[in-house]
């Protein structure tokens, strides 16, 4: 039985679901743009089958509708959809990182024979636009559904069957819940790495040495600030009132710190130190979508060309599968400590062993 999927906004997610699906048995994959000068890039990508500028001929006879665009545009895509001839018993879902607003909007929009179920798959990254899509986003991540109480369970079971091909975990949460808990996971970090760079970015304006000591720490804790900004402005807006309340709660913490400091108190800096390391230790760490670090080595890396793929091809030599490799910047242009990352514990102890029997520095 043939499956049509159709896919509005083929960009980083969007495109990565099409990569998951496309190709699947039965499945032909449709995506639909806004530009039509896009609509070319979808396809030399290879992330559809076909694509469109037209919302009728995307949405026509598919038995699956995805709405991958922007937050602040979700609602006025269902709006038109739900004034279109629709196939019965079409699921359409959405990709957007809130849920309450688009879910409130599918109860007032809804129509008889046709499921809206939404959909957030945790899992992302700061990059944005087809380009950026991958087949293996979604591996390992949770993917929440917030189905409302009126949608059939055969809906629910067709779409979690479908989602199986992203290799995702599927998790059924509560939509206004699911804001708040995102809202502190996701949406507070970002808006915390924006404002840090964005501190950092003014005294760097009076001394220039600012940009160029930035290290991993200030790396680590800002690659998400690189985000897309009409993206992140439309989560923000969309998850305002949830927002609002934990910035406070981020205000009690900050003034935490300025307490510990003006009290000169080492000990609570400590516990603070110490209960943030515990928490942290106990994230699932091999998800996707939660936190990366998988299991990392690190080594000093010479100064010369080819050094680093050097290193890839002595481990690709040897079987060994590197999951992601990151040089930890000190200096501009010289290559210092190398981070080397992997799935499994086994594959990092006969990295260590073979890199060290080469004569690298390696330490954990
Ligand atoms: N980036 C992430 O890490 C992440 C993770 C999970 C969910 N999401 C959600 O996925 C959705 C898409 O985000 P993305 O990261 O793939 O962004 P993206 O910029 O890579 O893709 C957005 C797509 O929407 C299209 N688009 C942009 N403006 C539009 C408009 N005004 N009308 C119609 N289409 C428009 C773009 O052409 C593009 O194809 C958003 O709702 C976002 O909240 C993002
Ligand atoms: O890894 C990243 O870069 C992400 O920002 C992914 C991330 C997140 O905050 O974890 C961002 C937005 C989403 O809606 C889901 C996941």
């Amino acid at each position: 039985m043939a499956i049509k999927v159709a896919i509005f906004g083929v960009g980083l997610i969007g495109g990565s679901l099409g990569l998951c699906l496309k190709g699947k048995p039965e499945i032909t994959v449709v995506g639909h743009s806004h530009r039509p000068g896009s609509l070319n890039r979808m396809i030399e990508r290879g992330v559809v089958d076909a694509a469109t500028a037209s919302m009728e001929e995307a949405a026509a006879d598919a038995d699956f509708i995805f709405l991958c665009v922007p937050v602040g545009n979700l609602e006025e895509y269902l709006r038109k959809l739900n004034e279109l001839p629709l196939k019965p018993g079409c699921i359409i879902t959405d990709v957007g990182s809130t849920k309450a607003s688009i879910s409130a909007c599918a109860e007032t929009c809804s129509r008889p024979g046709v499921h809206f179920i939404g959909g957030h798959p945790m899992a992302g990254s700061e990059r944005s636009g087809v380009e950026a899509a991958s087949t293996l986003l979604f591996e390992n991540a949770f993917y929440v559904l917030t189905p409302s109480a009126g949608v059939p369970e055969e809906a629910y079971l067709r779409l979690e069957q479908l989602l199986g091909y992203t290799r995702a975990q599927i998790v059924r949460v509560d939509p206004v819940l699911h804001d708040e808990i995102v809202g502190a996971i996701s949406h507070l970090p970002h808006i915390i790495a924006v404002a840090l760079v964005n501190q950092v970015c003014d005294y760097d304006k009076d001394n220039g040495l600012h940009r160029m000591l930035a290290a991993g720490g200030f790396r680590d804790i800002t690659r998400i600030a690189s985000s897309d900004p009409i993206i992140w402005r439309d989560i923000l807006l969309s998850n305002r009132d949830v927002l609002l309340s934990l910035l406070q709660d981020w205000n009690r913490e900050i003034d935490g710190f300025i307490h510990m400091l003006e009290e000169r108190d080492g000990e609570r800096i400590e516990q603070a130190f110490q209960k943030a390391n515990q928490f942290r230790g106990e994230l699932p760490e091999r998800r996707k979508g939660a936190i990366t670090s998988l299991y990392d080595i690190y080594i000093d890396v010479p100064d010369h060309p080819g050094i680093i793929g050097q290193i890839a091809t002595e481990l690709g030599v040897q079987h060994i599968n590197l999951s992601n490799m990151q040089i930890i910047e000190s200096r501009e242009d010289v290559p210092g400590v190398l981070r080397l990352s992997f799935r499994q514990e086994n594959e990092m102890e006969r990295a260590k062993q073979h890199l060290h029997a080469q004569g690298y520095a390696v330490y954990l």
